[in-house]
Parts: C-alpha cells; sequence; structure tokens
C-alpha cells in the first residue's frame, strides 16, 4: 500500500503542509544514516541545519518490529496550469507499506510519526526570551502581530552550574521533567497544564539564575513580564493570550513590582511603614529600577493577577510554568502563593558548604579535599554570605591566579565578613540592653511616684 504526502497544499494558498514539514523533520534522523544523497536545509535562523534526503531516495524505517518504506520523490509538472509557485517543485514523500499492516500504520504509526517529528523541531527551535516592554510611545509594538518582543534566548546557566544543595536541586529536576511529561494525568485528573514556582531568598543566591537553568532543561521559551508596564488587567489577559505554550512565565520581585489598588494598598503601605528600615531602603532601591513609569499607575489589581495565573484562560496554550521571585516571601499576599497557584515554593539561601562545592569545581575545576576546604567550611558556617559572593571571589581575576590565590582571597573575605556580622551583633545587643534599661528606668520613675510617703528610692 502507498500513502502519499506532498509538499505543497493543495488547497489555498500554496503553502509547505505542515505534515510534509513534520514527517521531513523525523526522517532527519534516518536520512542522515541511509541516503547517499541529502538535502541541507537551514534551521535556528541559519545557525544549524537539517540533513534530509534528496529527490528519489529511499530509505527504511521499522515499527513494532513491521518494517515501511519512505521514498522521496517529484511529479513532472504540469506545463499546462499557471502556478504562482515554482512548477518544478511538486515533490512528495511516499509511504509504502505491506497490506497485513493497514490498521498498525494509519492507526499508530502515522500518529507516531507526526509526534515525534513535532517533538523534534520544537527540541531544535531556536529559544525565544520575550518582553512586554512598551515603545516610547506608550503603546505596544506589535511585532509580527504580537505584543511581545523577543530575543534568542542563550543564558548559559544549567542545572549543573547551580550551586544548591543536591538533594533539593535533584528534587526540582525530577519535579520539572515529571511536569513535562504529564499531559496526560494532568488531563485526568482535570487540572490545567501548568505549575507555579516561587523562588525566594536574599538577593544574589541565585533564583534568576535558576529560571534560566530551567529554561534550559525543559528547552522552553521564556516571557519576562514586567507588571509595572501593564496598563490593567484586560491587558494583562491579553498579553497571557499571547503567550505559547512550552514556556516559562516570570514575574520577578514580585512583591516591588505590582502596587496593588484599593484597600489592600493602603494595609500595605501601612506594614511596609513598620518594617526594618534597610530592608524598606532595598525595596525602595528595586522600585526605582523596576517602575520608572511610576505616574503612569499600572491598574493591575491582586485579583487581576490571580486570575492570570489560575483564572479560565490560563488553561490555554498548555505546558507552561509560572515563576514569581521575591526577596521577601512575607510580603506577599496568602492568596497569590497558596499551594494551586504556587505549588511549588523554593528557598534559595545563603551559600553551604555544598553549594561552595559545586561553585569550587565549576570555577577553579577543585575536587574534594583540598587544604582549604575545612576551614572555608567552618567559614560558611559561621557566616551568611551569598552565592554570588563566593562566586565573585573564586572568579580569577589576571592569568597569574591560580585556585590556591583564589581560595585563599575568599578565605580572607569570610573572615572580614564574619568580624562585620560580629561586629553587627555587638551593636545591635548594645542597642538592645540600652533600651532595656531605658525602659526599667521609666517603669521605676513611675512606681516613684504612687509611693505614698514621698521616698525617693535611688535608681540603678
Ligand atoms: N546558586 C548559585 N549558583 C551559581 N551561581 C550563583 C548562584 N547564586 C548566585 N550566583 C551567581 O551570582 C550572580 C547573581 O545571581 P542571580 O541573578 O541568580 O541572583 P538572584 O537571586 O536572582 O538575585 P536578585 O534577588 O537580586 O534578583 C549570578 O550571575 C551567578 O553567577
Ligand atoms: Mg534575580
Amino acid at each position: 500500500m502507498h500513502i502519499t504526502f506532498y509538499e505543497l497544499e493543495t488547497e489555498g494558498w500554496f503553502e509547505r503542509s505542515k505534515a510534509y514539514v513534520t514527517i521531513e523533520r523525523y526522517l532527519s534522523k534516518n536520512s542522515s544514516t541511509q541516503a547517499n544523497r541529502l538535502k541541507a536545509n537551514a534551521a535556528k535562523n541559519g545557525q544549524s541545519l537539517v540533513l534530509t534526503m534528496d529527490d528519489h531516495e529511499e530509505i527504511t524505517d521499522e515499527y513494532k518490529g513491521e518494517k515501511v518504506w519512505w521514498i522521496s520523490s517529484q511529479k513532472p509538472a504540469n506545463r499546462q496550469t499557471i502556478s504562482l509557485y515554482r512548477e518544478d517543485e511538486k515533490r512528495y514523500f511516499k509511504l509504502k507499506f505491506h497490506k497485513k499492516n493497514r490498521d498498525l500504520i494509519t492507526n499508530s504509526y502515522l500518529k507516531y510519526v507526526l509526534d515525534e517529528g513535532k517533538a523534534i523541531s520544537v527540541k531544535e527551535r531556536q529559544r525565544k526570551l520575550y518582553t512586554n516592554n512598551k515603545g516610547d510611545g506608550g503603546g505596544y509594538r506589535y511585532r509580527g502581530g504580537r505584543m511581545w518582543s523577543g530575543v534568542v534566548f542563550e543564558h548559559p546557566s544549567t542545572f549543573d552550574t547551580l550551586a544548591m544543595d543536591p538533594k533539593k536541586k535533584q528534587e526540582i529536576i525530577d519535579d520539572l521533567e515529571t511536569f513535562s511529561k504529564s499531559k496526560d494525568y494532568y488531563a485526568k485528573i482535570g487540572k490545567a497544564w501548568k505549575r507555579g514556582f516561587l523562588l525566594y531568598g536574599p538577593p544574589g543566591t541565585g533564583k534568576s539564575s535558576m529560571i534560566a537553568a530551567m529554561a534550559n532543561l525543559l528547552k522552553y521559551d521564556i516571557y519576562d513580564l514586567e507588571l509595572t508596564s501593564v496598563k490593567d488587567n484586560t491587558e494583562l489577559r491579553k498579553l497571557l493570550i499571547d503567550t505559547t505554550g512550552k514556556s516559562i512565565i516570570v514575574i520577578e520581585d514580585i512583591d516591588c513590582s505590582l502596587e496593588l489598588t484599593g484597600q489592600r494598598e493602603k494595609n500595605k503601605k501601612k506594614k511596609k511603614e513598620d518594617k526594618d528600615k534597610n530592608e524598606e531602603d532595598a525595596v525602595k532601591e528595586k522600585m526605582k529600577k523596576g517602575g520608572e513609569e511610576k505616574e503612569k499607575q499600572s491598574e493591575v489589581t491582586l485579583s487581576g493577577l490571580l486570575n492570570f495565573i489560575d483564572g479560565l484562560w490560563s488553561a490555554i496554550g498548555g505546558e507552561r510554568l509560572i515563576i514569581f521571585t521575591t526577596n521577601y516571601v512575607e510580603k506577599l499576599d496568602p492568596a497569590l502563593i497558596r499551594r494551586g497557584r504556587m505549588d511549588k515554593h523554593i528557598v534559595l539561601s545563603y551559600c553551604c558548604f555544598e553549594s561552595f562545592k559545586v561553585l569550587a569545581h565549576n570555577y577553579l575545576d577543585v575536587v574534594e579535599s583540598h587544604v582549604h576546604f575545612p576551614e572555608i567550611r567552618r567559614l560558611l558556617e559561621e557566616t551568611n554570605t551569598t552565592p554570588a559572593d563566593i562566586a565573585e571571589n573564586l572568579m580569577p581575576k589576571s592569568s597569574k591566579e591560580n585556585a590556591d590565590t583564589c581560595l585563599e582571597r575568599l578565605i580572607k573575605a569570610l573572615e572580614i565578613a564574619k568580624e562585620e556580622e560580629e561586629k553587627a551583633k555587638a551593636d545591635e545587643k548594645d542597642r538592645e540592653e540600652k533600651k532595656q534599661v531605658k525602659n526599667a528606668d521609666g517603669v521605676n520613675e513611675k512606681d516613684n511616684g504612687v509611693k505614698e510617703n514621698g521616698d525617693v528610692i535611688s535608681k540603678g
């Protein structure tokens, strides 16, 4: 039996048929080993090549123990008709198989070929990093009809380069891989195929790096959503609809990028005033960075954002991760981060010895048991240092520096950090004590005031 797949759609405009292109991708893996004459097509904007068999070549494939033949061929051009497309390109693939396999081929092999072909093209596509930043005029620049503008995503961070507790790392990798294979499972339990992650921890502990690592692991695109430049809830929904599947939607520093309107806003402000001064400064700094369009207040509300994450619209497209990052998890509204919205909470914290070992291996090729390791281990336990600080110290700054000098520099830096932390703690304690003494004095004075006989008890 034969089945023919033509390159050009026979109806409407002459476009390349999707089935043909997908089959071409699928056959590329067999073609490159079996065919003698190959054809090269550019992929990934010319950065790589897809090799397929040339016309009049034949290759074989096997499915569940049954053999099939694929032939690529060309139909002689019909000189009588006037075609807008080049006439001599009536190419097709012909699939040949035994009659007894009719059911197997039409019911399951063809579906398998299309699925595999699609998977290959997804894996080989050039991944993009998108953002919703507007043009100077304040309106969206519709690039090819889209609200997002994108560049090629080329961040080198992977889970191998990420320093964190190996057990936790493996757990996250397993979680992601299970998710990406669970299309049927999500359908079965009646849940949209998406998963929310909340990454939190102090600045410089690897939140952004982890997002890049996730995208690299799953081969997803990234949509980096800048909430402050979204006008209102409607626009937020439009942006959501305009994303594709196999993607990660990221909202960084969620605590600073969203000014919630209404009552919640007031509460938030009030709470903020009570917070530690340092913390507030850090937030302000970030707000300045993130929300330069402050005057044109974004009217996105909490409920708009909740709808964005798990409303009815969020199910379209499928296979999506939604990731929030924050430095202050306690500032977020509990509704925003409840399980089901943010399914997995990952805390990234100061550098422990296990994380340090990963960094030492990556930056200096130093493996287990270097003479300096015990001391570094002790210092890491006694200080709060971020992986970003450690990484900076480990990086050789000139060709003269080697692993030893870098590790020595790190030890020095850690010792200084330790001293500073101790000093800060001592100062804090001092202040606390002074405060207590002052309070105690206040109480005594009061007591004195109500003494009936007017005796004055000496203070101190
Ligand atoms: N866990 C880590 N593993 C490896 N490198 C790290 C890690 N954490 C930080 N770094 C290094 O420090 C730099 C800053 O890290 P990153 O941007 O991921 O921090 P962040 O947690 O996103 O900080 P912020 O909260 O300020 O956005 C990275 O470029 C990376 O080189
Ligand atoms: Mg970051």
